[in-house]
């Protein structure tokens, strides 16, 4: 990422690359991770309730590399040809290697993701954070966890890239909102490492 500006001005780095994947390959990849992917739509509990995530999911990866989400462990699925082809692209970008992936989709601008940090304990301490979006253009919100005057946006187009690494997910919040005024669907590959 030489030359790449970092998106957030302290306490992180958010690098941005716009055409990982030509407009071509975008739109096979998007029809293939939709036809291909076990979507679901998993509950979460909040505040002893459960609700639906707002959106589909999917966990694919190494095999020996199982997840732990709100108490629940999850084993991945395996790589498919499609995940390895985009995983290959972004590890020589990130010059990381990356055990698995967390998939959603986001059937329209009502599906969305709400304020958190990728800092689970399975990801280490400062994770590297690759995230390939297809689809729908979507924004990304960024907000600092303490100077509240510190926020920022990005767009993520199809067939974009973005990068987070460094001390970022102690920092940062980020979200995907609703947009209702988005019809069309969107497709976002967070690859992680699991320790
Ligand atoms: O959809 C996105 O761009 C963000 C996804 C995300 O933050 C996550 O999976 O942890
Ligand atoms: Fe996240």
């Amino acid at each position: 990422m030489e030359g790449v500006t970092n998106l957030i001005p302290v306490d992180g780095a958010v690098y941005f690359y716009p055409a990982l994947f030509s407009p071509e390959e975008s739109d096979q990849l998007f029809s293939a991770l939709i036809n291909n992917i076990q979507w679901k739509q998993e509950p979460v509990f909040i505040m002893g309730k459960e609700i639906m995530q707002p959106r589909l999911t999917a966990w694919y990866g190494d095999a020996d590399k199982a997840y732990s989400y709100t108490g629940i462990t999850m084993t991945p699925h395996a790589w498919t040809p499609e995940l390895l082809m985009i995983k290959t692209r972004i590890e020589q970008i990130a010059q990381h290697t990356f055990t698995s992936v967390l998939l959603n989709y986001y059937r329209d601008g009502k599906d969305s993701m709400g304020w958190h940090r990728d800092n689970e304990k399975e990801l280490g301490n400062n994770p590297v954070i690759g995230s390939v979006s297809f689809g729908a253009s979507r924004y990304f919100h960024l907000k600092h966890r303490v100077d509240k005057t510190l926020r920022t946006k990005i767009r993520l187009t199809h067939g974009s890239f973005l990068l987070m690494k460094g001390t970022t997910q102690h920092h940062w919040y980020h979200s995907i909102p609703k947009e209702l005024k988005v019809t069309g669907g969107r497709i976002n590959l967070t690859f992680r490492t699991i320790i």
